[in-house]
């Protein structure tokens, strides 16, 4: 390999899309659900869920254990099938292909191979080179590039959530799944975690679906967020404030609030 090839990292056609935004919506529906519904045996986990998602929208879900935020998130993610409904992507029916990709509570990396390899997993379609590059680019955008050649075994948690990100990301998906993924961390590697999230969401635009119990994340990070209560969306809060947001901001106090009071309310 050429030394210029080595000095010239590829950079991706979404790469530069979308400069350092403060507000979410760049054109366009991302995703529509329609009268979605999923039962498992005796539980109706979704009960007719209708939802249109701007693209380029960073969006949150609450709501209470067992309400269906998972179910939701698997449903689109293809993970489980909908009884009934319909689900679109920019607008064409259940076409998902490699513009989407998820994240879950724990980092789910391959034991055996380095960390590079790791993030190489999420690339679909390129030549060894070529994955070799665009995976070192995007942990240096993550602050691990110092870290490929390490097992996952020698990371610590929030390291290892964070190839997790640059394996979800190397493939500049449109659409990123998030099942709380910072719900194992430490609060100060959580904080960090939302910050790198909050930067490579504002970098490369994609539409983002965060699945917390964490009500001051949800409302930190999204445009809007959903309040989910026994299959059903009750809420769909907008978060009106521009990024970079101040915590504890008045306007993010309000809202945090008046989520948390519905979230009480339905625990009563
Ligand atoms: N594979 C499954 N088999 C049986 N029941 C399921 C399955 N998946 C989900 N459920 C049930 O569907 C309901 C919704 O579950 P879901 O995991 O979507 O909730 P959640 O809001 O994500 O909960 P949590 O916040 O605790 O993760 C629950 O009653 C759950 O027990």
């Amino acid at each position: 390999m050429s030394s210029s090839m080595q000095e010239a990292p590829p950079v991706h056609p979404m790469a530069d899309g979308i400069a350092n935004r403060t507000s979410g919506t760049v054109g366009g529906t991302a995703l529509s659900l329609r009268g979605l519904q999923k039962r498992f045996g005796e539980t109706q986990a979704m009960r007719g869920v209708d939802l249109d998602i701007p693209s380029g929208q960073f969006v949150a879900v609450v709501g209470r254990s067992g309400s269906g935020k998972s179910t939701m998130l698997r449903l689109i993610a293809g993970l489980e099938v909908p009884d009934a409904g319909t689900i679109a992507f920019d607008g064409v029916r259940g076409e998902r292909g490699g513009d989407l990709r998820m994240m879950f509570q724990e980092p789910r990396l391959l034991p055996w191979a380095r960390v590079l390899a790791n993030v190489e997993v999420g690339i679909r379609d390129a030549d060894k080179l070529r994955a070799g590059a665009l995976a070192g680019e995007v942990l240096r955008e993550v602050g691990l590039e110092s870290k490929q050649n390490e097992w996952p075994a020698a990371l610590s948690g929030g390291q290892r959530q964070r190839v997790a990100l640059a394996r979800a990301l190397v493939s500049r998906p449109r659409l990123l799944l998030l099942d709380e993924p910072l719900g194992a961390l430490d609060a100060l590697t959580r904080l960090s975690m939302q910050v790198l999230l909050t930067q490579a969401w504002s970098r490369l635009g994609f539409t983002a679906i965060l699945v917390t119990h964490d009500v001051t994340e949800a409302v930190a990070l999204a445009d809007r967020v959903l309040i989910i209560e026994d299959g059903r969306i009750v809420q769909d809060v907008a978060v009106r404030e521009a990024r970079p947001r101040t915590r504890g901001s008045p306007t993010l106090a309000t809202i945090e609030n008046s989520i948390l009071e519905e979230l009480l309310t339905e625990e009563i």
